[in-house]
């Protein structure tokens, strides 16, 4: 058994950011950029006023009531004609370009109009600057924008199309292929036979793939026999990830790695010394469609899918070239006293609540690695070390942040 630190870093470093690809705009939500979006212009591209009001001189605007002539209305979108000079005034909508010579807007609810004319009445002097947003005050032509490796948010998106950019370069979505193995398993919503259990682990890691931008392809499940699964390993080829889960333990049926092996797959490691999800097995493969990174996963649900958090969460983020590749590891206070451990780290289902103090972890009675309900309820994982000693409840633990 290898510690979770070195498995984590034998996975990680085995892969490596993926080729860039472009998207359109609508496209990029949740991709990560490869490229920096710079700004291809300035924000505004020239001084605007903020607020419907009026354009004036803040010098002619020092004593009030005061009555400017108006030389003309710009609305968003035109130019104005011509300069203001002393005296004068412009109408102007908010987006409009601010006409040369003036240097504040007068917002309209402190003003009347009087014919071709209009009084400012209300509002104190006029303030320089008041209610203009200046050339690039938003950013300035060449500004970087986004960063690579940021994973792409609506307001990112935003961003990038006023930054003039019709398209994004972002890197390629990891393919993630997904087996699931065991005689046992059948469809939800078939009718089970006796001995049968519902496979639910193809859909909870496809998901997970997806979540952490990639693309699942889930193959389905493997009979417990060396044909079926080498059927389905072959199927993989093309993918930049395979997927197993089950059959990763030490009994006659757990033939995942003897079927890899005999494919040609050269073993990383085999077993971490963790809880839930000591079987787990690293390794690499070489199919028609180049080297396949094989991660096989241990098949009790909640095994497979906190293992995914751990390892296979990272190694997508990896591939996707972002900056942080997780997962979220945050502190806590434990809700309840808990044992001394032993060899293997602990990753302990808990229900999460928040003080003002932040977050208090309860770890669950049960921690049975089939138990699907207590994963779902739970806001984190406690992190127990190898040989931690016993802990008090609300004393300070490490928690992987769920959800
Ligand atoms: N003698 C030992 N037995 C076991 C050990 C051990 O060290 N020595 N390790 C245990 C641990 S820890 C785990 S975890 C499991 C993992 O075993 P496998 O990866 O071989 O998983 P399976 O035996 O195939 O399945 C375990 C369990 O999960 C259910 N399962 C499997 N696939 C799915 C699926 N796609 N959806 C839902 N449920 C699934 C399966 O029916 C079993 O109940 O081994 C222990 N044994
Ligand atoms: O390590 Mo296994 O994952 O608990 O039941």
């Amino acid at each position: 058994m290898i510690s979770v630190p070195d498995a984590t870093a034998r996975i990680l470093s085995a892969f490596a950011p993926l080729g860039p690809e472009i998207v359109a705009l609508d496209q990029a939500l949740g991709r990560v950029l490869s490229l920096p979006v710079t700004a291809r212009l300035d924000h505004p591209p020239q001084a605007v006023s903020a607020m419907d009001g009026y354009a004036v001189r803040s010098e002619d605007v020092q004593q009030l009531p005061v009555r400017l002539k108006v030389v003309e209305a710009i609305a968003a979108g035109t130019l104005p004609a011509r300069a203001i000079g002393a005296g004068e005034a412009a109408r102007i909508f908010t987006g409009a370009a601010l006409p040369q010579g003036a240097d504040a807007i007068v917002i309209q609810e402190n003003t009347e109009k009087d014919g071709d004319h209009v009084r400012i009445v209300d509002g104190g002097p006029a303030i320089k600057g008041k209610h203009i947003r200046a050339t690039g005050n938003d950013f300035a032509q060449g500004q970087v924008g986004v960063a690579a490796g940021r994973r792409l948010t609506p307001s990112d998106i935003g961003l990038a199309a006023a930054m003039n950019w019709p398209w994004l370069t972002v890197t390629r979505q990891p393919r993630v292929a997904i087996i699931s193995t065991g005689n046992e398993l059948v469809q939800p919503g078939e009718t089970l036979a006796p001995g049968q259990i519902i496979a639910s682990n193809g859909f909870a890691l496809a998901a997970f793939v997806a979540q952490c931008g990639g693309e699942a392809i889930n193959l389905g499940i493997a009979r417990d026999e060396e044909s079926s699964l080498a059927d389905l390993i072959d199927r993989a080829a093309g993918a930049d990830l395979l997927l197993t889960s089950g059959g990763a333990s030490v009994g006659e049926h757990d033939l995942v790695k003897g079927v890899l092996k005999a494919k040609g797959m050269v073993l990383d490691f085999w077993k971490i010394a963790m809880r839930p999800g000591k079987p787990l097995m690293f390794g690499t493969l070489g199919t028609a469609g180049g080297a396949l990174k094989v991660i096989g996963l241990p098949g009790n649900p909640v095994s497979a899918l906190v293992t995914a958090t751990l390892f296979v969460g990272p190694a997508i983020a990896r591939m996707l070239g972002e900056t942080d590749v997780g997962p979220r590891i945050v502190k806590a206070r434990l809700g309840i006293d808990l044992p001394a451990n032993d060899v293997r780290q602990d990753y302990l289902r808990s229900a999460v609540t928040e003080d003002a103090q932040g977050f208090i972890a309860t770890p669950f009675g049960k921690q049975d690695s089939a138990m699907l309900s207590a994963l779902s309820r739970s806001g984190g994982l406690v992190i127990r070390a190898p040989h931690a000693p016993a802990a008090k409840a609300g004393s300070e633990v490490e928690m992987v942040r769920l959800g």
